[in-house]
């Protein structure tokens, strides 16, 4: 969460010249804000949708930003094995300035509990993280665009390929 999946994604996408999808757009496009999905159906009912729009979007060659708890689908490791995965990372200094809400695992307390919130669960998913991904980018303390530029030379120089997907 707050690494910058979404925004980054987007300006890998356009610079690579492929499609750029975004699993939480996919969902709340149809089923409505994640807030409301959490507040009215649960947690279990968006990873639901959540793992529906994954499937959806790995299919053919695309930038796919993926919500930060969509790895923890079994289903969805194993569909990650057969792409390039970016792991986008953020430090705990720099991550309460990106905390705007709408995200309702951290929502609900002040923002010293939103970063408290957000650390623990980066802590928890890290290895799963880490185990899944191609390449590593901090994106702590550089403007998105630089990033973004960074990431898709690297995909260049990669060379073509399976689709190349943010985690
Ligand atoms: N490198 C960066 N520098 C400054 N702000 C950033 C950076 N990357 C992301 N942000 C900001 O952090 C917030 C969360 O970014 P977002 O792309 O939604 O992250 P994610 O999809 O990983 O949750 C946005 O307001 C975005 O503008
Ligand atoms: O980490 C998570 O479990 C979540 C991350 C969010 O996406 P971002 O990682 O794009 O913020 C969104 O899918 C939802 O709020 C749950
Ligand atoms: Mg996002």
């Amino acid at each position: 969460m707050a690494a910058g999946k979404s925004k980054i994604g987007r300006l890998v996408a356009r610079s690579l010249g492929v499609p750029f999808r975004d699993t939480d757009k996919l969902v709340t496009a149809v089923h409505g804000p994640i807030s409301d999905i959490f507040a009215e159906r649960g947690e279990g009912a968006f990873r639901v949708l959540e793992r529906q729009a994954v499937s959806d979007a790995l299919q053919g060659d695309a930038v796919v930003a993926l919500g930060g708890g969509a790895v923890l689908d079994a289903a969805t490791q194993a569909d990650l094995a057969g792409h390039t995965v970016v792991l986008l990372t953020v430090d705990r200094d720099s991550v309460a300035r990106r905390l705007s809400g709408g995200r309702p695992l951290l929502d609900g307390g002040d923002a010293d509990e939103a970063v408290e919130r957000w650390a623990s669960i980066a802590e928890a998913r890290m290895p799963i993280y880490e185990s899944l991904a191609t390449v590593t980018f901090n994106t702590s303390a550089r403007p998105i665009s630089h990033i973004a530029d960074d990431i898709a030379t690297w995909a260049r120089q990669r060379g073509p390929g399976t689709e190349r997907s943010t985690s």
